[in-house]
Formats: C-alpha cells, structure tokens, sequence
C-alpha cells in the first residue's frame, strides 16, 4: 500500500507545503510537529516529537517533507530524515510556472505564482516562495529561501542556507555568498559576501 507523505512542521510554512502537496494530488499522513506545535494543521493530525519519525519509518512510511522556514533547521532535519531512509519529495504548486529546462533538485517548495526560467538550477531544499521569480541560469543553493515576491534577474547565484527576504530585487550576475541575508525590500547591485546581511536600496551591509 502505498502511504501518506509525512510533513516535517506544523507551522505557518507547512500549512502552506501541506496545501500545496494536497494540490499535487498527494495525501498527507501526518504532521511531525515541536511539543509545543498545535493538535492539527490544516486538517492534518500533529505528531509531536521528532521521535515520530523513526516509528513512522518503522510502519511503512517512506515519503517526507520537511516544511520548516528555518534554513538550518530545515536542512538538519532533512538529512536526519534521509538517514532514517526516508525519500524527500518535491511541494511544487501548479500554479508555479517552471521552464523545462530548469533543473531542481529534492525537497524543494516551489509556492503559487513563482516563476523559474530556463537553465536556472534550484538545489535541494530550496524555496522559491509565492510570486518569486528566478530568471534564466540562475542558481540557488541549497537549503536557500527565496521569500514571497523576491525577483533574481538572469544568472545570479545564491549560495547554501542563504535568506532574501520579502520582495528583494537582484541585478544580473549578483553572487550571494552562503548563509547570507538580504533583509526584505532590498536592491542588491554588488556581490555579498558569505554570512553577511544587508538592507536597502542599494543593500549595504549591517553585519559581517
Ligand atoms: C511567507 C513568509 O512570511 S516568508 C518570510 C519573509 N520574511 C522576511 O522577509 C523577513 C525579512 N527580515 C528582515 O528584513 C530583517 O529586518 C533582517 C533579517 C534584515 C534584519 O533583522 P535583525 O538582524 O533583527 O535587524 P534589526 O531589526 O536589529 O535592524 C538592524 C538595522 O537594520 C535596519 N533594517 C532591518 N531590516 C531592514 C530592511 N528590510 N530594510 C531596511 N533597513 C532594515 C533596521 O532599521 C536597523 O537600523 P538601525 O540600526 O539604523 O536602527
């Protein structure tokens, strides 16, 4: 028989990745949620405990997807979950417009009115979230979220773990460093450096 997919989160960004999985035509078994999570999420039973998820392996469940906006985190308890033998699926809405020629990886969420051009390639875990476009050759790195409304211009690159937060702009051929952060609203039009974050328009750096 096959299974339900197990969605890691019980939070706002799950509800979303739970919907979208719903629109793909998947069910979703469970929720593993923190102790603290609520009993349900849109509908969907909260486990709560990590523990829940060796026990659900144990059953039969196979297919998995970790809906946490946190980057590390989401990352962390990905390769916990893969450990555990678990596959990681793709939350890609249908309402997403995605270039055949772009290549994603696993894990990732892809949200309602994200556009991802040719040849982009979108890593494993990554989230191009609602309306964000990602234009032609661009490349995001893992476990990278690319928040609502954000707009990368062609051939920019976004490292491993990094955060462009909500309505970001990104000139042509910017390179973004790993785990760095553009606070919402910014214009970046210069290369970032690993860790750093910058705000504004232009983005200047406020921490190293
Ligand atoms: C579906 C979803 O919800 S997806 C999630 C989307 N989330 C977001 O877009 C969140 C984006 N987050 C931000 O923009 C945050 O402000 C961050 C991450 C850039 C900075 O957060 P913090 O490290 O807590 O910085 P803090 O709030 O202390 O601000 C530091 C300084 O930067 C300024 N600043 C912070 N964010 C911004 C911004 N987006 N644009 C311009 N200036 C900013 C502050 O005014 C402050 O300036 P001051 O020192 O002159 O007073």
């Amino acid at each position: 028989m096959r299974h339900g997919i197990v969605v890691v989160g019980a939070g706002g960004h799950a509800k979303v990745c739970v919907e979208l999985l719903q629109a793909m035509g998947e069910k979703v078994a469970y929720c593993v949620g923190g102790v603290d999570s609520p009993d349900m999420c849109v509908g969907i039973p909260v486990l709560k405990g990590d523990a829940h998820l060796e026990s659900l392996r144990q059953v039969g469940y196979s297919r998995l997807f970790v809906a946490i906006g946190s980057n590390s985190l989401r990352a962390r308890l990905s390769a916990v979950a893969t450990d555990q033998g678990y596959q990681l699926m793709n939350a890609i809405s249908p309402h997403a417009v995605i270039s055949p020629s772009a290549r994603l990886g696993a894990g990732i969420a892809v949200m309602a009115g994200a556009i991802i051009n040719a040849e982009a390639e979108i890593d494993d875990l990554a989230i191009i979230n609602t309306g964000a476009t990602v234009d032609h050759d661009c490349k995001i790195g893992k476990a990278a979220h690319i928040a609502p409304q954000t707009s990368l211009a062609g051939n920019v690159t976004i490292g491993a773990l990094s955060f462009l937060g909500v309505g970001c702009k990104v000139i042509p051929g910017i390179q973004i460093g790993e785990q760095a952060t553009v606070g919402a609203g910014g214009v970046v039009i210069s290369n970032i450096c690993d860790g750093a974050t910058v705000v504004g328009v232009p983005a200047r750096t406020i921490k190293q």
